[in-house]
């Protein structure tokens, strides 16, 4: 059977309406995909913990949760994934990317042009359906 694994992201965006976008390195699983920052999920942790203990690692802010954007279930070829992402605004820090090949700040219209881990596609339909961020 396939590993299976939980996986938390978050969303953030910024006074201008755009969302940050992570694309992970050529190092990591699923290399030089874009996706929304964020970790699996550890045993214990609630999701609002994980994904600020997640993004504090990997960005070096601390964030606020907000709604729950998707829950996604994927298969991929090796493993599959519950991806659960929610909305998230900037509280404090110095955004430095400690893992990602690049972070950008990317408006609504254009997330889908960026070429997204496929399990992110529906986190990024619903975005773009969305009209109130
Ligand atoms: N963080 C994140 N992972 C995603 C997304 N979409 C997607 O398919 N994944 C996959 C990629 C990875 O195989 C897995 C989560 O991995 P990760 O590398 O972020 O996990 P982690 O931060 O806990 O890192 P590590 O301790 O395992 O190195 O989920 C997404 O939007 N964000
Ligand atoms: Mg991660």
């Amino acid at each position: 059977m396939k590993k299976h694994i939980n996986v938390v992201a978050a969303v953030i965006h910024n006074e201008h309406k755009e969302i940050l976008c992570a694309l992970r390195s050529p190092v990591m699983a699923l290399p030089n995909l874009w996706e929304f920052p964020g970790g699996k999920i550890e045993e214990g942790e609630s999701h609002e913990t994980a994904l600020i203990r997640e993004i504090q690692e990997e960005l070096n802010i601390q964030i606020e949760v907000g709604e729950n954007v998707e829950d996604t279930y994927f298969e991929y070829e090796d493993f599959t994934i519950q991806l659960t992402s929610y909305f998230a605004s900037i509280n404090s820090g110095e955004m430095k990317a400690t893992e990602h090949a690049e972070l950008r700040w990317v408006t609504i219209d254009k997330l889908i042009d960026l070429e997204w881990a496929p399990a992110d596609i529906p986190s990024v339909l619903t975005i773009k359906n969305l009209q109130n961020i």
